[in-house]
């Protein structure tokens, strides 16, 4: 199966980008790869593996010649300037949300104001296996806002790695403040250690190493719960569901618990998707939006992060 796409009123080069950013575009929002290629009026896109059923997507070369497949209507635009994506629900009328294409997210990292210190732990991590698992310098910097704002002086986090995300806490906590760091992964949180010594925050984390649960079960055991005012939750991805009740018993009214990897690269909207993951992560963000026990807000930054706020 292919898709065809008309480019009359589009010059030579402005088609070739359109094809770069088709395959892109086919690539993020289905996990695989596409090939296209141009043609004299038309651009053909060939996913290798074609996944997308019920929901499909249309295109459009630019904002009057509007193509719709499947007669759905989530659009990407192929226009210089930016893809943007509107929902294939009518009800939602034409509101176009932009969608990032490595050009924009680019923009977005240079205006990301990363402290040093973070710069050189994602340089170091970048060589390592399993670097992809640390969250981007965009999603590192809204946590410590969000931990700011709150004026959070207690703060937990599940899953550390080598530390990316617990640094860009530890950093904007006060020197008051305290963050317990679980992680089952001793060779990775030396590295995280040898960062929060290299930026002087050793103080303020009190590293867990083992299993999460049995961390944050010893923290409630200790007469912890209700004291802590921010957690982050990204390990496990199928234990998500323990950890938010576990933290949930840890924070106090008003704090916050943040949940990453929620849209788990588009396969949590993707029907044909069913691996054990895919349909843990998409029965949790299910039983979240009944969860009348916190506020929420599912955000579109990294991998899909939601914030619940405890009430
Ligand atoms: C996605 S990475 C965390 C990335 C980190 N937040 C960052 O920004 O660099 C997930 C981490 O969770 C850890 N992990 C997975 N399951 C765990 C468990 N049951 N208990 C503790 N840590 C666990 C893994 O070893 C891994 O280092």
């Amino acid at each position: 199966m292919s898709l065809m796409l008309h480019h009359v009123s589009m010059l030579p080069h402005e088609a070739v980008s359109c094809k770069l950013r088709l395959a892109g575009a086919l690539a993020r929002s289905h996990s695989f790869s596409a090939s296209c290629s141009v043609t004299n009026r038309a651009i053909h896109c060939t996913p290798k593996r074609w996944s997308c059923s019920g929901s499909c997507i249309g295109v459009s070369i630019s904002s009057s010649s509007r193509c719709n497949y499947q007669g759905k209507r989530l659009v990407r635009s192929c226009s210089t300037t930016s893809d943007f994506v509107i929902a294939g629900d009518g009800s939602y009328g034409n509101k176009q949300v932009v969608s990032l294409t490595p050009r924009l997210y680019d923009y977005v990292l240079k205006n990301v104001r990363e402290p040093e210190i973070l710069r050189q732990l994602r340089e170091e991590t970048a060589s390592m296996r399993g670097s992809q698992m640390q969250v981007s310098p965009d999603q590192a910097q809204l946590l410590a806002m969000l931990v700011q704002t709150l004026g959070a002086e207690r703060c937990i986090e599940v899953g550390v790695y080598t530390g990316y995300s617990s640094l860009a806490i530890a950093l904007i906590l006060q020197e008051s403040g305290r963050l317990v760091a679980c992680e089952r992964d001793a060779k990775s949180l030396d590295i995280a250690k040898k960062y929060y010594h290299l930026a002087g925050v050793s103080h303020k984390v009190d590293v867990r190493l083992g299993l999460a649960v049995d961390s944050l079960e010893s923290l409630i055991l200790n007469g912890e719960s209700g004291s802590y005012d921010f957690a982050f939750i990204d390990a496990e991805k199928r234990m998500t569901e323990k950890y938010f009740e576990l933290l949930l018993q840890l924070v106090r009214v008003g704090g916050l618990i943040v949940i990453d990897n929620v849209l788990w690269h588009g396969k949590v909207a993707d029907p044909l998707v069913n691996d054990p993951k895919t349909i843990s992560i998409r029965n949790f963000n299910r039983k979240l939006m009944e969860d009348k026990r916190v506020s929420i807000s599912m955000v579109s930054i990294g991998d899909g992060m939601t914030i619940c706020r405890k009430r």
